[in-house]
């Protein structure tokens, strides 16, 4: 199913999120449930020149690579009514256009017994955007996100709040790319916050 057939004149849509927009979703919407989407894991591979870097010094943000056995917890929005065309229309912007995301359709599972799959679009930052930086050492991404700022704030924010949902909303969901990164940026700046 392409994006637009999911959004063509629906009255009620669910957006997945798994990164900034699992704690700053910043749109009106009808209700949220926790849960995973399958074959795409989430990674910090994404350059981000807007909200937390910029064009001298990119940030990283995650986005989703594909990967069969791979599953990514997140957070689904139900959007109804004239929050569709609001969301959509925000998301547009933060998304695509300072992000350089596109959207794509996704069956997401919420947690729970007795819940039922949904289509859900997801904003996806693909290899061949401009600012998609790729796979890199958890060292180096670590250092890079230590230093990057934007315009909606520290990359390390970013970072940690990600962590911290992911910790307090996914307890028994473990996350080795985004916890060890986490885990490198706080190795760098300990000594530098305890020196002053
Ligand atoms: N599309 C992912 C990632 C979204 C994301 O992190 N997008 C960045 C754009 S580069 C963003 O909105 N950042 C806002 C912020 O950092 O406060 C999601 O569903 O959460």
């Amino acid at each position: 199913m392409k994006p637009q057939d999911i959004i063509a004149g629906k009255s009620s849509l669910w957006i997945f999120g798994y990164g900034s927009l699992v704690w700053k979703p910043d749109f009106k919407y009808k209700r949220s449930k926790i849960g995973y989407i399958k074959g795409y894991k989430r990674r910090f591979w994404h350059g981000d020149n807007f909200h937390r870097g910029d064009d001298e010094v990119p940030g990283r943000v995650v986005t989703l690579i594909e990967e069969d056995d791979a599953c990514t917890w997140g957070v689904a929005f139900e959007v109804t009514g004239s929050q569709v065309e609001e969301s959509l229309k925000y998301l547009n912007v933060r998304e695509a256009v300072r992000g350089g995301y596109l959207t794509q359709v996704v069956e997401f599972f919420p947690q729970g017994a007795n819940q039922s799959p949904v289509q859900a679009l997801v904003y996806i930052a693909t290899p061949d955007n401009p600012i998609y930086l790729g796979p890199a050492s958890t060292e180096e991404i670590a250092t890079q996100i230590a230093v990057c700022r934007g315009k909606s704030g520290h990359n390390m924010e970013y970072l940690i709040r990600l962590a911290e949902f992911m910790r307090v909303s996914c307890p028994d969901v473990d996350d080795p790319h985004l916890f060890s990164i986490e885990a490198a940026v706080l190795a760098t700046i300990r000594p530098i916050l305890l020196a002053g």
